[in-house]
């Protein structure tokens, strides 16, 4: 891929900062001060900012000038701009629409060719109108201490953040006789690959569309000659949702934008339905714009594929519930293990490269685990606070110990490996061997007995079925972002959102990984159902 200018950075800021920077770090501007008792009120919460880790929100407002009057309505004039979905109409000024072929009360399969005009049935509600909106945030907090607080300002001041709902719209802006759509599953595997294929190809033929390809192993499918796209319909993806994987394949690495959207315009290519992370939807947004520069009336639509959860914006991605409930096998074999065992010790390593969802989530539903060693939260190993210290503390009034660590905790404890892989991710060194190597080893010179076992799940969490609620989020999602390449939309991506469904320009969901906040209440009652003390 081209350069990876957006390459986006996992690092938190979670050292204090001094206090007289604190307010314009945290993207404060210059602050009106309206009495001694206001003074005294912006300090206390400009320290209490300063001390809290910088969470996601408080980056994204640096800048902004909180003494002029109307902060918030520019706030809100330009949230409305960021979040404005870009239109083929954008580039086409004269495209006309059609009404929609997607019509409910046509459930069956649609053999004519619309020679009498497009169906349409004005008393039908089903549609979604443009204007209508999803609210992104519903907490009102009412000060920065609270608990995952999300604030703009530092009074906190509630500021409603509407995204645009997904759906059919009733006027669309492609003929369904006149699309060539392509699906391709991008980066690494997740549960649910084939369900979001087995939606888009579904939905896509109930608009009418004969013409619907695979393109073999991510991008790389688009210029690998010894590739050739898989013609798919309802026939072919019918039970494609039983198994874990992808009918498609997936890959790391990728041709040049410009290659693929070369190989696009030969193909004859219209649609384009891309699933993957953030690697993927970066390269899907730089596809659009390519698009974009060359005239072609495409639309390009993603469907957030993560198992580790970390696209921002969104309740979840699919994947991540089949995941956690993957994991639950590994942690019970370790606490089975540690239970049994004189001084049993159990580690279980989960995926999760720069965010700790996984096995946040995962020690949470087991109930078993004693200790969660996340990529969000620094720990020391050694040391009168250190973890070592814990696990002697819990085999002397337990008598055994199960620990949960995530793939990209702990980083600075062991060597960088300094290698990347094909996509330019870092490869990490193994924190799950080295915690069990140091275990054994701090334990021999204590001289009290333990018997470490440690089990690495890796592939297994995503090598599998999609559940059955994950099997509901893809079926959403995949009828959603045929749904929103027909009405003309391209550089989007789809999010279940507070229970509802929404379409966001791409750049807002992957300008960095989501991550877990540790002044969170889930972690709060990560620690709770753990017990475990700080480690530092
Ligand atoms: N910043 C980027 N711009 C364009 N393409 C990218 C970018 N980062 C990754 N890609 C491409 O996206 C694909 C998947 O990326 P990867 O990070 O491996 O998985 P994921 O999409 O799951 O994050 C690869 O083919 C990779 O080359
Ligand atoms: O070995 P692989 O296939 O590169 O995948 C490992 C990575 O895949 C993940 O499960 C998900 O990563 P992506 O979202 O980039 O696919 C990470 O947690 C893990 O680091
Ligand atoms: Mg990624």
């Amino acid at each position: 891929m081209e350069a990876i200018s957006n390459k986006i950075s996992s690092s938190l800021a979670l050292t204090p900062l001094p206090l007289e920077n604190s307010l314009r770090r945290n993207g404060f501007g210059p602050v009106i001060v309206r009495s001694r008792n206001h003074a005294s009120r912006i300090r206390k919460r400009s320290r209490v900012f300063a001390e809290i880790p910088q969470n996601q929100s408080a980056r994204r407002h640096a800048g902004i000038d909180f003494s002029d009057p109307d902060w918030k309505s520019k706030y809100q004039r330009d949230f409305e701009e960021r979040f404005k979905l870009p239109h083929i109409t954008d580039i086409f000024e004269d495209a006309k629409p059609i009404p929609s072929t997607f019509c409910l009360r046509m459930r069956t399969p649609v053999n004519e060719q619309f020679i009498d005009g497009y169906p349409s049935d004005e008393k039908w509600h089903g549609y979604i109108n443009n204007n209508d909106r999803v609210l992104l945030k519903v907490i009102n907090y009412s000060s920065l201490t609270s608990a995952g607080a999300e604030c703009i300002d530092p009074d906190c001041t509630w500021v409603e953040q509407w995204v645009h709902r997904a759906g059919p719209r009733e006027e669309i802006y492609f003929k369904p006789e006149k699309v060539k759509a392509a699906i391709l599953t991008c980066g690494g595997l997740c549960p649910g690959l084939n369900d979001v294929i087995r939606h888009i190809v579904i939905t896509l033929e109930i608009y009418g569309v004969k013409n619907i390809v695979g393109i073999p192993f991510g991008y790389r499918g688009f210029c690998d000659k010894e590739l050739t796209e898989m013609p798919l319909s309802r026939k072919v993806v019918q039970n494609i949702h039983l198994s874990g994987g992808s009918l498609l394949g997936v890959s790391r690495g990728a041709p040049t934008v410009s290659e693929i959207v070369d190989s696009m315009e030969e193909r004859g290519i219209n649609m384009l339905f891309v699933l993957g992370g953030n690697g993927t939807h970066a390269g899907a947004n730089a596809i659009h714009n390519e698009c974009r520069k060359r005239r072609m009336k495409v639309a390009v639509v993603g469907v957030p594929k993560t198992i580790d959860n970390d696209i921002l914006l969104m309740d979840k991605t699919f994947g991540f519930d089949t995941a956690v409930e993957e994991a639950q096998r590994a942690i019970n074999s370790a606490y089975i293990e540690a239970h049994s065992a004189y001084h049993g010790i159990g580690i279980v390593k989960l995926m999760g490269r720069s965010s700790g969802f996984i096995a946040m989530h995962a020690s949470l539903a087991s109930g078993q685990i004693d200790v969660c060693l996340i990529p969000e939260v620094p720990f020391h190993l050694h040391g009168p606070h250190g973890f070592l210290r814990h696990l002697k503390y819990l085999i002397e009034t337990k008598g055994s110990a199960v620990v949960c660590v995530a793939e990209g905790a702990g980083q600075n404890l062991i060597e960088k490996t300094n290698a990347t892989d094909a996509s330019g991710n870092i490869v990490f060194g193994d924190i799950g061997v080295h915690i069990q190597q140091e275990t054994k080893k701090y334990f021999k010179e204590i001289g009290v007995p333990a018997d470490v076992k440690y089990i690495d799940p890796t592939y297994m969490i995503r090598a599998c079925r999609a559940n059955a609620s994950d099997g509901i989020l893809c079926t959403v999602l995949g009828q959603n972002a045929v749904h929103g390449a027909f009405a003309g939309f391209s550089g989007i991506t789809i999010g279940i959102c507070n229970t509802h469904y929404a379409y966001f320009p791409i750049p807002e969901v992957i300008s960095y990984p989501r991550a877990v906040d540790p002044n969170s209440r889930m972690w709060h009652r990560c620690l709770t159902s753990t017990g475990q003390p700080d480690f530092v």
